[in-house]
């Protein structure tokens, strides 16, 4: 699709006035900048926080985030800002895209900005490595008073600056909050489905950050395409078993949040973690993919937690502990492949058929 027959080029009508809110984006990275593009081209007064100054004034006079998004231009009623207290006074809604390790941080600094029953949605795909919190746990700790729900689906920040088609989900106990957020931010390029399963939604955007790092390095290695299809399919296998054993709805992995965002991760290069996943497939040392990289990639975190956690409740995840043992154990890919291939085979779909406990494949 050409950049002049894009749904959302210029055929997409601005919110009209009395159609327009007041939104907050905090964090100026990739993902913040895209949603706050939405959010402004959408009609909406957006506050956007960031911590760096020279970003913030290059947002004011250029309307551009060279540093994450070169050559994107945001239009709109757009306020980019370093004060918090501003960003978030006025706000219906504040979307937060701040990486998972600043997350608790951050919030915590400001909780008293927040207002009683304003919305505070997290747009961030991460653990916290303390009691293995999800954002939205942390935000029930830290801003308790305040209406939480989670965004999360296959969305690719570099695609949405060009608004290139997108859904997503909104994942929220509370039906006229993920109303209110799928009016705030659905337009003709980027539609917004709605789920009650808050803990599934979130776990699994974490998760699959992980499974994209391992795709990323059979890609390197050009394993074929029945090994790709094997991998994600055995990845989302991994991937369920384990969020539903900690509580997720298993059906939440046949939707967006679930497959949709597995799928997007896994097999595109625009996703960092794949690119970390390809590099060292290609030979690099995990610190210098990372460094190249200069952005966040949350599947080397979250690897880390996410294999002490399988082992202290007892879940089975050959993929995690393979990618383990090769970025942090020394192994060799071979050999874990060799590994995989070689254990005992076991049920397909282990939600129809139980899985043998002695048969570990
Ligand atoms: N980029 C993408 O395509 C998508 C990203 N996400 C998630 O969004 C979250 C944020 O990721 P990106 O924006 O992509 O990362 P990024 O690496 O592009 O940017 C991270 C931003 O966070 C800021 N930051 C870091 N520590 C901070 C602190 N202590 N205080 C204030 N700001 C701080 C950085 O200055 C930077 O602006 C991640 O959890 C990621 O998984 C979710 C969907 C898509
Ligand atoms: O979550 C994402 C797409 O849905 C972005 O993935 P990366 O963080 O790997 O770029």
């Amino acid at each position: 699709m050409s950049e002049n027959t894009r749904p959302g080029d210029g055929q997409s009508p601005p919110a009209s006035s009395e159609g327009k809110r007041s939104v907050a984006v905090l964090g100026g990275g990739s993902f913040g900048t895209a949603m706050a593009k939405v959010l402004a081209e959408k009609g909406h007064t957006v506050h956007f926080w960031m911590r760096n100054q020279d970003q913030v004034l290059e947002l004011i006079e250029q309307r551009t985030n060279s540093r994450y998004m070169p050559g994107v231009e945001i239009e709109g009623d757009l306020h980019p800002t370093t004060s918090f207290a501003s960003a978030v006074a006025d706000a219906e809604a504040v979307f937060v895209a701040i990486p998972s390790k600043a997350f608790r941080e951050v919030i915590r600094t400001h909780a008293s900005d927040f207002t009683d029953g304003q919305i505070v949605v997290s747009l961030t795909k991460g653990i916290e490595r303390e009691g293995f919190k999800l954002m939205s746990e942390i935000l029930q700790e830290e801003v308790p008073r305040t209406r939480i729900g989670v965004l999360s689906g296959p969305n690719l920040a570099a695609e949405i600056v060009n608004r290139e088609l997108t859904a997503t989900v909104i994942a929220a106990k509370d039906p006229e909050m993920r109303r209110t957020v799928q009016e705030l931010l659905g337009c003709d390029y980027f539609r917004v489905y709605a789920n009650v399963d808050v803990y599934g939604v979130e776990l699994s955007g974490a998760l699959k950050n992980i499974y994209a790092i391992v795709s990323g390095m059979a890609a390197a290695l050009d394993l074929g395409e029945n090994a790709r299809a094997m991998l994600l399919t055995r990845s989302l296998a991994e991937m369920s078993r384990f969020a539903v054993s900690l509580g997720a709805n298993p059906m939440t992995f046949m939707g967006l949040a679930g497959i949709g965002d597995l799928v997007v991760t896994c097999t595109s290069s625009k996703s960092r973690n794949y690119r970390v996943g390809y590099a060292v497939g290609m030979g690099a040392e995990l610190d210098d993919a990372v460094a190249e990289l200069g952005q966040v990639a949350e599947g080397i975190h979250t690897l880390l937690l996410v294999k002490e956690k399988a082992e202290s409740v007892g879940i089975y995840m050959p993929l995690v502990k393979g990618l383990y043992d090769i970025l942090y154990g020394g192994a060799s890919i071979r050999a874990v492949i060799n590994g995989l291939m070689t254990a005992v085979q076991n049920s397909d779909v282990e939600f129809i058929l139980p899985r043998t406990l002695s048969g570990q494949g």
